[in-house]
């Protein structure tokens, strides 16, 4: 599994506890920044890495902000990209299971390092139901190809 991580100053703090998360759990990823004292604009750092994993570079996407909004909607503009904003556990296994969801959004200013890192465990490790879902999940790759 590969992983791709980007942040806005923002989210740095998170950014690197779930970085070291990634390296216990000897998962590999690329960390993109940002390498910020200051502000930075998210849509700099969530783009790039949205298109990233839309090539199919990277499997996943965790991208983070102050809020994780403004990284999910940047991300979601990308085509083939579903990043769900998450801050709790049952909705990061949901997203897995019903949506597929291929990217994970959170806000470093909503919740703390111990439950972001539950929540990235719990994305990771949930594999997608398909079946009705799956039906659903092609409809919004139907309307992204009109
Ligand atoms: O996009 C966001 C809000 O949805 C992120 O939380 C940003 O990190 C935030 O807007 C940055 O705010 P700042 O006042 O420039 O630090």
């Amino acid at each position: 599994m590969k992983v791709i991580l980007a942040s806005d100053h923002g989210g740095k703090n998170l950014r690197r506890e779930v970085s070291n998360l990634l390296e216990e759990l000897g998962i590999e990823f690329e960390d993109i920044g940002c390498d910020c004292e200051g502000s930075v604009d998210y849509p700099d750092y969530g783009i790039p890495a949205a298109e990233r994993v839309a090539k199919g570079e990277f499997d996943y996407g965790i991208v983070i902000c102050g809020t994780g909004i403004g990284m999910s909607i940047s991300a979601n503009k990308v085509k083939g990209i579903r990043c769900a904003l998450v801050h709790d556990v049952f909705s990061a296994k949901a997203t897995r299971q019903h949506n597929n969801a291929n990217m994970l959004a959170m806000g470093e200013r909503v919740i703390g390092p111990g439950l972001a890192n539950e929540i990235v465990k719990h994305f990771l490790e949930t594999e997608f139901d398909g079946g009705r879902h799956e039906n659903r999940v092609n409809k919004i790759k139907q309307f992204e190809e009109q």
